[in-house]
């Protein structure tokens, strides 16, 4: 606004000063008005408003104090007025403040600086009318942005709400507040961190979080902070809950299957990448299973497309629940692996088996879903029966890649499907028979307790000495019903695996007691070493079990050997040492077995509560033919008779072997020389046999001193 477009309205009853003052701001370019009364100044003023006011205090009918009032009254408390009042009159001066004027001038009047007195105030007056612009201005903005905005200082209060919609309910409006009050902690700390950034680099940080509203609901919402001065910032609060959500089915669209809610080919595709990255880090294997229902096009062409898809929803649910870890593959090792699935198109499906334990799982796994698809689809009109063919396939062995895997999964699929539909293969055909025998070895050998297909058989060890058995090692046997009898070797390593090692030491553990005690009843008292598996002596109920099966069955603790072996004991020493120490305690004797196969010290050993040393037959096979194993043989049992361990030699085929270990000092001998593992009853015949061995010094070993 120029200086000649700013009309002055002047009020005064003194015609000089009314002339001096116009001509003074006529002279500074004013555009000049004036009244000579209140009244008058009333009436020009409400035909055409002026910018600014100037009024004499003292004034016959209206005086200037009742016209500034109504002025304010008129038009707020922009307009500037400017009260002309006598010089030190204090009381005119603090009246004109109570009427509303923005400032007065003292008479007598400095001629020559009055225009600039009233230049200054226009100013002022003008960057009001700016700063009131400006104000609008934000308003509106404030107003048409969804966002909330409020002022946060460096304290974490929030001193100034600018916007609230809304959107932002946990937001309290008024009076000074903290953010702690409004958000948890974690989210306060996401504020503080960014404000920080913001006052430290100047810049615009950004940041999300979703927020569980009091009704339940959780909303997202994106925030960005501004630095305003150093202590305070501005934040905009934006709530994305529908970009959040639209994005969310975006995804879904684009990675899952719409009819089944599995995920889709490329989600598959994917996440199969993810897991041969990680199966290539760990070292483990994994399994692409692909399933294909048979005959599922009939259906679709048959009994139409809703029906079809309804088939595929109900085989999705049944492939999810013949899936779940805690249903997948019973094994003592508690880390299930989590399958994937995924729908690839049509009536194919694909599942991963990531960290794969043992090749058969996959087989299992298989089979159990094949189980599950086999039962019939009931529809309103007749139940519907389908099956699955899989194919499966293996990682690092049938390729290393997500494509390799697939088209290999395919290829056994259809190969499955060769083989009569209804079918499991891998894609390695070898594999599918091995897997298939262990699986069904598997199988058997979870019914084979309940089913009475164990039994013990004993091998008796000869006393040097007494030259008579006065011990013997109870050897468990399994009479297959189909396979007839399996050896220890074929089993014992599949019921570790799975855990059923517990049940089957336990029974071994009871019948041989049971049996011993019945030869101590017939006056033989022999000793019996049982064979333990590691998982046994790691079971914490371990020796209270011995314990009851001592006190159930009669027999004497201190007839009882425990066997372990050496890689056992330095697998889990720590645990193992201290269910030890306990049998010990009760009498309980502690051998171990096939040393010499493990690295353990001698040193170590003599801190361990064991009884007896068994040499292992390996070393006691090549005894006559290799001199290393001649010298081992003689120091480990020189230095066992040293350390107070007395020395069983197993594996002895022929009478040289046995009078060589006579004449090394070894105190126990077993093996086929003497006899194989045999029955209960054949055992109790050989019990009266003598056998007197000849020491028998081999070539080439000096004299033995002890
Ligand atoms: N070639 C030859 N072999 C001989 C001779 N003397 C004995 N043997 C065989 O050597 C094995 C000795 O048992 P082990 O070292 O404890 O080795 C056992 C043991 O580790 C395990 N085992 C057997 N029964 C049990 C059991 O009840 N529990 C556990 N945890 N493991 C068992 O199975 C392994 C094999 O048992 P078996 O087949 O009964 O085989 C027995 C026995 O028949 C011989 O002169 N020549």
């Amino acid at each position: 606004m120029t200086t000649e477009s700013f009309r002055i309205l002047l009020a005064d009853d003194d015609a000089t000063v009314r002339l001096l003052m116009q001509a003074a701001l006529e002279k500074a370019g004013f555009d000049v008005t004036v009244a000579c009364d209140g009244v008058e100044a009333v009436r020009l003023f409400d035909s055409r408003p002026a910018d600014m006011v100037m009024l004499d205090v003292e004034m016959p009918g209206m005086d200037g104090y009742a016209v500034c009032s109504y002025l304010r009254e008129r038009v707020g408390d922009e307009l500037p007025i400017m009260m002309v009042t006598g010089m030190d009159d204090m009381q005119s001066i603090n009246r004109s403040f109570e009427a509303g004027a923005t400032d007065f001038i003292a008479k007598p009047i400095n001629w020559n600086l009055i225009a600039y007195r009233i230049l200054y105030l226009r100013r002022g007056y003008l960057n009001m009318l700016a700063l009131k612009v400006a104000n609008a201005r934000s308003t509106a903005i404030f107003s048409a942005i969804p966002d909330t905005m409020f002022i946060l200082n460096d304290k974490g209060k929030i001193i100034d709400i600018c916007s609230h919609p809304d959107n932002t309910p946990w937001l309290t409006a008024g009076a000074e507040s903290t953010l702690s009050q409004s958000l948890p902690e974690q989210i306060v700390s996401l504020y503080l961190g960014a404000a920080d950034r913001a006052r430290s680099h100047g810049t615009v940080e950004l940041f999300e979080y979703p927020l569980k509203l009091a009704d339940g609901k959780t909303k997202y919402y994106e925030n960005r902070i501004v630095v305003i001065d150093p202590k305070e910032t501005l934040c905009l609060v934006r709530d994305i809950t529908e970009r959040k959500d639209s994005e969310n089915k975006i995804f879904h669209l684009a990675y899952f299957d719409n009819l089944t809610g599995l995920p889709n080919r490329q989600s598959f595709m994917e996440r199969l990448e993810s897991e041969i990255k990680r199966a290539q880090f760990t070292g483990n294997k994994l399994a692409v299973l692909f399933l294909d229902l048979d005959g599922f096009k009939s259906i679709n062409d048959t009994m139409g497309h809703n029906t079809g898809d309804t088939i595929l929803q109900w085989a999705a649910e049944r492939l999810q629940s013949s899936t779940r870890p805690s249903d997948f593959v019973s094994r003592n090792n508690t880390e299930q692996p989590e399958v994937k699935l995924a729908r690839l198109g049509g009536d194919e499906f694909t599942v991963v088996i990531p960290n794969l334990p043992r090749t058969e799982d996959a087989l299992i796994l298989a089979h159990r879903i094949r189980e599950a698809m086999r039962r019939p689809f009931q529809l309103e009109s007749r139940d519907v029966v389908l099956t699955a063919s899989i194919g499966i396939a293996l990682y690092p062995d049938d390729g290393a890649d997500a494509e390799t895997l697939l088209k290999h999964a395919d290829t056994a699929m259809y190969h499955a499907k060769n083989e009569g539909r209804d079918n499991c293969q891998f894609y390695n055909v070898d594999l599918t028979f091995q897997a298939e025998k262990r699986m069904h070895l598997e199988n058997d050998l979870r019914n084979a307790l309940q089913q009475n297909e164990f039994y013990l058989v004993y091998q008796p060890q000869l006393d040097v000495a007494e030259e008579n058995f006065q011990s013997v090692e109870a050897l468990i046997r399994w009479q297959h019903p189909k396979q007839g009898l399996i050896s220890p070797l074929d089993f014992i390593p599949l019921a570790e695996e799975n855990g059923l090692i517990i049940p089957i030491g336990d029974w071994v553990l009871r019948t041989a007691c049971t049996e011993a005690a019945q030869w101590h009843q017939r006056g033989r008292p022999l000793q019996v070493a049982v064979n333990l598996s590691p998982l046994q002596i790691k079971n914490p109920d371990f020796v209270k079990n011995v314990l009851d099966i001592l006190a159930e069955t009669g027999f004497p603790p201190g007839k009882l050997v425990l066997e372990i072996t050496e890689g056992a004991l330095m697998e889990h020493s720590e645990n193992i040492l201290a269910t030890l120490l306990a049998l010990r305690e009760h009498h309980i004797q502690i051998a171990l077995d096939d040393f010499g196969t493990g690295y353990s010290s001698m040193n170590y050993l003599k801190r361990l509560p064991i009884n007896n040393i068994k040499v292992d037959q390996s070393f006691v096979r090549g005894l006559l033919d290799k001199k290393e194993n001649l010298a081992i043989v003689r120091a480990i049992i020189s230095l066992s008779k040293n350390l107070g361990f007395s020395i069983t030699a197993e594996g002895i085929e022929s009478l040289n072997q046995a009078q060589v270990l006579k004449y090394f000092g070894c105190e126990t001998l077993q093996g086929y020389y003497f006899s194989k593992p045999i029955t209960m009853q054949e055992m109790l015949a050989l019990t009266d046999k003598q056998w007197r061995i000849e020491p028998l010094r081999p070539n080439g070993v000096n004299h033995e001193s002890s």
